[in-house]
């Protein structure tokens, strides 16, 4: 076999699978799924399906997702600096299929970097509602903040915190939570030999622990009638069944929604608690609630093309019409549905101008907010998203309130649009990467074919003549450019007297 397992691993899994065992057993020398999963913020799907420039085939749970071959590097592509396909194992994008997302949802992801669920979650809603995004690893956040800017996401607050803490700010405020909780991993041992090399007895208790904290704050974070998907990708039952039959037999209000049992997805083990030694008094769980539990998901390696997930759908059985009432307590601009046209932040402040100006001389919030309103109005064609704050001299879109996030550890407050420095507005990356061409007063498109898009990618500044420079009303070549790759944008250029200066980031760069 290739990867060396641990052996109280592999024994407890021939306990448990009995007459499945070899079958199991044999997954660990057969070949390895990769996928990726199209970004319908950047690209429609029909377009993905012509355009996606290697062979494709469709994932049976996931109607965005698709099987590649092994070997390929979809990440050395230009399409994927543009956002429009994220690599992703097949199974693990079964969870957020299960969380049965709706336009105008608050969605919070718990356990999110480094992103592969959360771009899902976006792509489903699709620029409406709310995606509050949080991982407790500080350094784990700057991939998850990379891949929702890289991504186009304009609707998601990126935090770093504890889930206590999250619960304390938004009691009883999202109507679609997912944990894809820390796990001991047991399914990504044929991916990754480091994994079962780290994987010990003890790793298993060690994420009970966890899990039970996660799943208490996600309790007190739902809204009434919201579902909460808790999944992990490995097979141990403490981490599964016995977390899931713990849970619902703490909450009586909640109850498990069935998985289907389709394209070799199974149903959970509730029997395996005693087999694996778990007993009702370990984990807390009721008879009735152990049973429940073969209304949850597992897809294993020997019975679909991907490596393994567990995953539980937890309805909760209050009237989600209580959440409207809740609703009127939730300023306007944290509203499901959140947009509704704004009054940009640089009326008021032209208003104050005309009774003259503040006396102080350190520019204020609104004042600094206006330099960010004139670049828009002479740059973009862009419909109000979100409330324009201040962060640290950078400028956000935010689809919450900044008082909402007073104390909490926030990675990006919203969608990070640009600095203002000594008065000047310069746009960020991010902005550039949720764009639609149509939304630029000027865009430049390169070819994916020809070379041009790697020598931007890889930060080379460009010479292009005027008449490249597509432009709307009328508008001067020069200036902020928005540079697409074959029609997707990728990021800014400065065009002036011919040349391109490459403003693509160089953290970013094609390597
Ligand atoms: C399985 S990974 C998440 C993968 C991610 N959902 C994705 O699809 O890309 C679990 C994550 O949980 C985070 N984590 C561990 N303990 C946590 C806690 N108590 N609260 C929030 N996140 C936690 C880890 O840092 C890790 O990034």
């Amino acid at each position: 076999m290739a990867v060396q397992l641990p052996s109280a691993f592999l024994e407890r899994m021939e306990k448990l699978l009995g007459d499945e065992y070899p079958a199991f057993l044999d997954s660990y020398d057969a070949p390895h799924f990769a996928g990726v999963r199209a970004n319908l913020l950047k690209i429609n799907q029909a377009e993905f399906e012509q355009m996606v420039p290697f062979p494709v085939r469709p994932i049976p749970w996931c109607s965005t997702g698709y099987y590649t071959e092994e070997g390929l590097k979809p990440g050395k592509h230009p399409y994927y600096h543009a956002g429009l396909y994220y690599i992703q194992e097949p199974s693990a994008m079964a969870p957020v299929e299960a969380l049965g997302i709706q336009p105008g949802d608050r969605v919070l992801d718990l356990c999110a970097a480094p992103g592969g669920k959360s771009t899902q979650i976006a792509g489903k809603l699709q620029g409406t509602g709310i995606l509050v995004t949080n991982d407790i690893s500080a350094e784990r956040t700057k991939a998850l903040a990379k891949n929702i800017e890289l991504y186009g996401v304009r609707n998601a607050v990126v935090l770093n915190e504890t889930p206590d803490r999250i619960a304390k700010a938004f009691s009883h405020f999202f109507n679609r939570i997912l944990i894809d909780a820390p796990c001991s991993g047991e399914g990504m041992f044929r991916k990754d030999a480091d994994m079962a090399r780290q994987w010990e007895k003890h790793s298993v208790e060690k994420c009970e622990a966890m899990q039970k904290d996660i799943l208490k704050s996600a309790a007190e974070l739902l809204a009434p009638g919201g579902t909460i998907v808790y999944s992990t990708c490995t097979f141990a039952p403490e981490e599964n069944e016995g977390m899931i039959a713990a849970f619902i037999s703490r909450h009586p209000e909640f109850s498990i929604v069935p998985i289907p049992e389709e394209w070799g997805i199974s149903k959970g083990r509730p029997e395996w608690l005693k087999q694996a030694g778990v007993s009702e008094k370990d984990q807390e769980y009721t008879a009735e609630a152990a049973c429940e539990t073969s209304n949850c998901g597992r897809l294993w390696p020997h019975l679909i093309e991907g490596e393994g997930h567990f995953v539980a759908v937890l309805r909760h059985n209050g009237d989600a019409a209580e959440m409207e009432v809740m609703d009127a307590h939730i300023p306007a601009s944290e509203k499901m549905n959140i947009s509704q046209h704004r009054r940009p932040a640089g009326d008021k402040l032209s208003r104050r101008k005309k009774n003259g100006p503040p006396e102080r001389s350190e520019p204020t919030e609104q004042e600094l907010l206006g330099s960010w309103n004139s670049f828009a109005a002479s740059n973009l064609k862009l419909k109000s998203e979100g409330e324009p704050i201040m962060f640290g001299g950078n400028v956000y879109l935010s689809p919450l309130t900044k008082d909402r996030l007073n104390g909490l550890k926030t990675v990006r407050p919203g969608w990070y649009v640009g600095t203002v420095k000594n008065g000047r507005f310069t746009p960020g990356h991010p902005l550039a990467a949720a764009l639609r061409p149509e939304e630029a007063l000027r865009t430049l498109s390169l070819s994916s074919e020809d070379g041009e898009a790697v020598r931007y990618l890889k930060g080379e500044t460009l010479a292009i003549s005027a008449d490249r420079i597509q432009r709307i009303e009328g508008a001067e070549p020069k200036g902020y450019v928005l540079v697409c790759i074959d029609g997707y944008s990728a990021g800014w250029g400065k065009w002036l007297d011919g040349m391109l200066k490459n403003e693509y980031p160089a953290g970013w760069r094609w390597t």
